[in-house]
């Protein structure tokens, strides 16, 4: 009989994130390891170094990683789960290969590991499964011998992510005033990434037309936005937007913007908007400045009431998300049958990527996939 809160054949969860700035002097150099090889133009990293400098250098995305590294740590010992959490970011301290390092030296040999992104996309899993292949590969290097590490399944439909997210536009719906709420929008957002990018993201079957990552952002503001509507008895208008774009001004990325939204919103008579960063697990810098300061200031030009709503963060419902998605991993990793947990239309993503998923324009090696050269 199977140990109902046994994680065999895992010996570690690995949280892995972007990792941000903790002081000004960090800002450039964390920059220089973000854009490393990416093509990014100079005028839009020091437009992005004054928006860390507007908040003293320093991102919150470590302090909620911690946050949420307790909670994690919390919920398994609360549930008699004996698994240890590690943290390692791909583009700070503490970095990803300094972690392995130090698990393979604890002696963990089959690590799963938990991404900080919860779609699909170039940006959020093969990235960072390569920079996992890249301190695998570094590892070895060093003689050391090295783990196994798989990735968990994309959990954006997993109720542990979207009930707190349905719970917090419902708070921000009943902070705006009274009288504009019943007619408030909801603006989904999450981050913009290249058209190609997101045609090509996922598995190749279903590459085109946005791929995984719009088909995944549409089925998660689908089920908000019912759940919203049955709870409240009012059906809110909504649109799935983006924010955050970088690259060069003539590469297409995902549109409409935010702030392009919230003018036309304006402009339809709208009298309220609601924006639900749904492309993301806590309220990193891209919530912080590109929601809580760039739009809402041009809310405010415009005289339009907003409000934003909350990411998941360390939300007890998500840690305990993260424990059912890892036991039912592991009962699959076993040979033991499990129904994954996924509301939504797409049902429960694959727990492998195919080869051919989310491709990188220069491919590197990734780990934890069906075309990982690793163990
Ligand atoms: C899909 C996606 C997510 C969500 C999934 C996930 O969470 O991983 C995400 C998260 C994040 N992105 C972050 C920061 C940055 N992203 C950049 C650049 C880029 N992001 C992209 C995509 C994504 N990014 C893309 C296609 C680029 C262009 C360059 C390239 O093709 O790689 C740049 C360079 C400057 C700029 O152009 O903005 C910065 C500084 C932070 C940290 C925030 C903090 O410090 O609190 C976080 C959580
Ligand atoms: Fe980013």
């Amino acid at each position: 009989m199977r140990d109902a809160l046994d994680a065999t054949p895992y010996d570690a969860l690995l949280l892995l994130s972007f990792g941000g700035p903790e002081g000004p002097d960090d800002v450039v150099p964390f920059l220089e390891n973000v854009t490393r090889g990416r093509g990014i133009p100079k005028e839009r990293l020091k437009e992005v170094g004054q928006h860390y400098f507007l908040f003293g250098g320093v991102s919150p995305i470590n302090a909620q990683n911690r946050a949420l590294l307790e909670a994690l740590r919390k919920d398994f010992a609360d549930h008699g789960l004996d698994l240890p959490v590690y943290w390692g970011n791909r583009n700070w301290d503490p970095y990803l290969t300094d972690t392995l390092r130090e698990m393979a030296a604890d002696g963990r040999r089959r690590i799963l590991v938990l991404a900080t992104s919860a779609y699909a996309s170039y940006s959020g899993c093969r990235q960072y499964r390569e920079d996992l292949g890249a301190a695998l590969t570094t590892l070895e290097g060093e003689g050391l011998e090295p783990p196994r590490v798989d990735k968990l399944r994309h959990y954006f439909n997993h109720p542990g992510f979207l009930e707190p997210m349905i719970e917090g536009v419902l708070a921000s719906l009943a902070e705006l005033p009274e009288d504009v709420r019943a007619g408030a929008h909801i603006a989904f957002t999450t981050h913009s990434i290249p058209d190609v990018s997101a045609d090509t993201s996922g598995p190749v079957e279903g590459h085109g037309e946005g791929g995984a990552y719009v088909r995944q952002h549409l089925d998660v503001a689908t089920t908000v936005a019912d759940a919203v509507r049955e709870r409240t008895g009012t059906p809110h208008e909504w649109r799935l937007v983006y924010q955050s774009r970088s690259g060069a001004p003539h590469v297409p990325w995902l549109e409409p913007d935010i702030c392009d939204h919230l003018e036309a919103l304006h402009g339809e008579g709208v009298p309220a908007v609601v924006m639900a960063p749904i492309g993301f697990v806590s309220d990193h810098m891209e919530v912080l400045y590109d929601l809580d300061t760039e739009a809402t200031a041009k809310a405010a030009e415009l005289g339009l009431p907003v409000r934003r709503s909350a990411t998941v963060g360390d939300d007890p419902r998500f840690a305990a998300a993260i424990r059912e998605l890892v036991l039912e991993r592991a009962a699959t990793e076993s040979g033991t049958a499990v129904k994954p947990c996924a509301l939504g239309a797409l049902g429960a993503s694959h727990d492998l990527c195919p080869a051919g998923c989310c491709p990188a324009r220069t491919p590197r090696p990734a780990a934890a996939g069906a075309d990982s050269p690793y163990a």
